[in-house]
């Protein structure tokens, strides 16, 4: 197993569905689902439970026929393909392993079936379970590992095949915070070294950022939108993705826009502030209402001079280094990130003035929720 140029494989296909659409009873799972995820990227697949992201990843692998678009695999039609012929391998998170099977026997299982000679299967087995740093349990029966030792024993057995895709449906939701993490950033690690190309599904937006190349977020079986981890938080191309990406929820206030003085924005509560670039560069002639998104992180306390905004603070959150505050201002209420020393002078009932970073805001289409350019 060879280490992969990464810039050799940025145009070859590892996957592509053009107009991908499934349904289920007169209910659309896909909808006219078009991707194309290239060789040797790790593509995440974000949404919410019921989006349609485990129905996507079975198309792929053959589980579920689509009824209408195309599927191609390492730039084949794979559409017609028997699942066992698309080499690709699926990678749940209830992962079972052989309970009287040694982790060894497990990984090897893969390669017995399909009649590897004895020594290349030894080599592959030692080199995936060091990868995986699961050599000391090699020996041993599933019952006597740790949840994640069994995790790594099984993501093991996935990845001695080598096919040519990997697609992990929410493969770490099940262990705890600590070793999903952990395993994530192996997982991460594993797919830049060997070149692999990973299609993951997740809810979970924090592992979508920490992995991903590109993720694409799925609502309702359709793509919204299809960006690199930074780009899906900085520009969302709706409220709906912004308030799925970001912890504490971004804020959402009803504004208007007047092109008045170069562009202002009033805000609920009264707050008169210059607009963002993205509205005063819009060439907008007339005044309309929109949506303002603020993130809690772009909002600050305690700089009267800098105010627009006093709330009254109406409860503390600790988040370790920082705290997430919540304050009710007369017709609204604002979330703000915090640092824990800034918050430990708060208490709650008290008057805090507020000021954010104005460029930062993010309008939406009221009617759409679609982001403003
Ligand atoms: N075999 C099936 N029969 C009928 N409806 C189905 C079937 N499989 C999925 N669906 C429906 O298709 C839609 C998408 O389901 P899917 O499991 O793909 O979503 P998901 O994003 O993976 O959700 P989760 O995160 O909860 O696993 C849902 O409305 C679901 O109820």
């Amino acid at each position: 197993m060879n280490a992969l140029p990464r810039a050799a494989l940025a145009d070859s296909a590892g996957l592509e569905f053009r107009g991908a659409t499934k349904s289920y009873g007169g209910k659309r799972a896909l909808n006219d689902i078009s991707i194309f995820v290239p060789r040797g990227s790790f593509t995440v697949i974000l949404g919410a439970a019921g989006a349609g992201k485990t129905t996507m990843l079975r198309s792929i692998a053959g589980l579920e026929k689509l009824d209408a678009g195309e599927l191609l695999i390492g730039g084949e039609p794979a559409n017609h393909l028997e699942p066992k012929d698309r080499d690709v391998a699926m990678i749940f998170d209830n992962l079972a392993l052989y309970p009287n099977k040694t982790g060894f026997e497990n990984i090897a299982h893969p390669l017995r079936v399909s009649g590897r000679e004895r020594t290349a299967i030894e080599t592959a087995v030692q080199g995936i379970a060091s990868k995986l740093k699961c050599v000391h349990v090699l020996g041993r029966l599933p019952r006597t590992m740790s949840g994640g030792e069994r995790q790594r024993v099984a993501l093991g057995r996935a990845l001695v095949r080598e096919p040519r895709l990997f697609l992990l449906d929410e493969p770490l939701s099940s262990l705890d915070a600590m070793l999903r993490i952990e395993l994530r950033t192996e997982l991460r690690r594993l797919q830049r070294e060997f070149g692999y190309t990973f299609v993951m599904a997740t809810p979970d937006y924090t592992e979508a950022m920490a992995v991903a190349d590109s993720i694409a977020f799925l609502r309702e079986g359709e793509i919204i939108q299809i960006a690199e981890p930074q780009t899906l938080y900085d520009e969302p191309a709706d409220w709906d993705v912004a308030r799925f990406i970001g912890e504490p929820e971004i804020n959402l206030l009803p504004a208007s826009y007047s092109p008045d003085e170069g562009g202002r924005v009033m805000l609920g509560d009264g707050i008169v502030c210059q607009a963002p670039p993205a509205l005063r560069q819009g060439g907008y002639r007339t005044s309309f209402q929109f949506m303002a998104g603020i993130r809690p992180e772009h909002l600050r306390l305690g700089t009267p001079e800098l105010s627009a905004w006093c709330g009254e603070v109406t409860d503390i959150e600790p988040l370790g280094t920082k705290a997430a505050i919540t304050t009710a201002l007369p017709r609204s209420e604002v979330r703000i990130l915090v640092a824990a020393t800034v918050a430990r002078d708060l208490k709650v009932g008290q008057f805090t003035s507020i000021s954010f970073d104005q460029d930062k805001l993010i309008a939406f289409d009221r009617t759409t929720k679609a982001r403003l350019l």
